[in-house]
């Protein structure tokens, strides 16, 4: 059996999708289960800011690359549609996501994010909604996972160009060789309510993978094989 589909084949999605609610616009909520799931699946997920299109489209060529009867690992290619609609970080509500989830540091107010890779400081503003996981698009990934129950999750954003995983973990390890992006500890800055602090709250162990600031034109080509091989990764103990 060959790992990947010819080129010809993979315009379109292998068939299994399912939903998971709607956003507040009401675009569907997608993810992709695994046909290989087991005990071992992780979730990987991209697109909780709609505007990080490189890690999307990546994610999107990998799950039309790799031969559906070979993946281990579920994917929500797009948590916040209604963003990647928009054109926009936040969802429709103005609230950027990834500071709405109900982690138990969620802060009131105002979050600010910066404009470009250009950009000196975080001037931009956004909220992060009237109450912890407020959003119909951060509630119903939280449901999912509830559900699922993945041993693990990796969310691919841009563009800081790391892997970021505190525990230095077996997953992190490759993740860090296989893109040749810095293993780090921390991004660097504050993100109250985001989904890694909810993650950390429930103990399940979440990597944030941060491509570069890269087209998603190069960033297909130069992380393909890395991310079809995320795919269907396995740790060395059940190989
Ligand atoms: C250029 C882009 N808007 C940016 O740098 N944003 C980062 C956060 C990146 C991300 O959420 O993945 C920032 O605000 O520092
Ligand atoms: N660039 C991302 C970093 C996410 C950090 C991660 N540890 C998480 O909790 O999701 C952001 O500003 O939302
Ligand atoms: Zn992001």
């Amino acid at each position: 059996m060959s790992v990947t589909r010819p080129r010809a084949q993979r315009g379109a999605f292998p068939p299994g999708t399912q939903h998971y609610g709607r956003s507040l616009l009401g675009a569907p909520l997608i993810w992709f289960p695994a046909p290989l799931a087991d005990h071992a699946s992780g979730l990987i997920i991209a697109g909780t800011h709609g505007d990080e299109n490189a890690s999307i489209v990546t994610l999107s060529c990998a799950l039309r690359t790799l031969s559906p009867e070979l993946r281990r690992h579920h994917v929500v290619l797009t948590v916040n549609p209604d963003g990647c609609q928009l054109g926009l970080r936040a969802n429709a509500n103005g609230v950027d996501l990834n500071r709405n989830f109900p982690a138990a540091n969620w802060k009131p107010g105002e979050t600010v994010y910066r404009w470009n890779s250009s950009a000196e400081s975080r001037d931009v503003v956004l909220l992060t909604g009237d109450k912890p996981g407020s959003e119909p698009e951060s509630q119903a990934l939280c449901q999912l996972i509830h559900q699922i129950q993945p041993a693990w999750v990796v969310s691919f954003h841009d563009p800081l160009a790391c892997i970021e995983d505190p525990r230095h973990s077996e997953l992190g390890r490759w993740l860090s060789e296989a893109f040749a992006l810095p293993l780090v500890s921390s991004v660097g800055y504050e993100t109250p309510g985001s989904f890694g602090s909810w993650c950390g709250d429930i103990g399940l162990p979440c990597i944030t993978a941060e491509f570069p600031p890269i087209s998603s034109d190069e960033a297909s080509e130069k992380y393909l094989s890395a991310m079809t091989a995320l795919l269907r990764w396995r740790a060395a103990a059940q190989r």
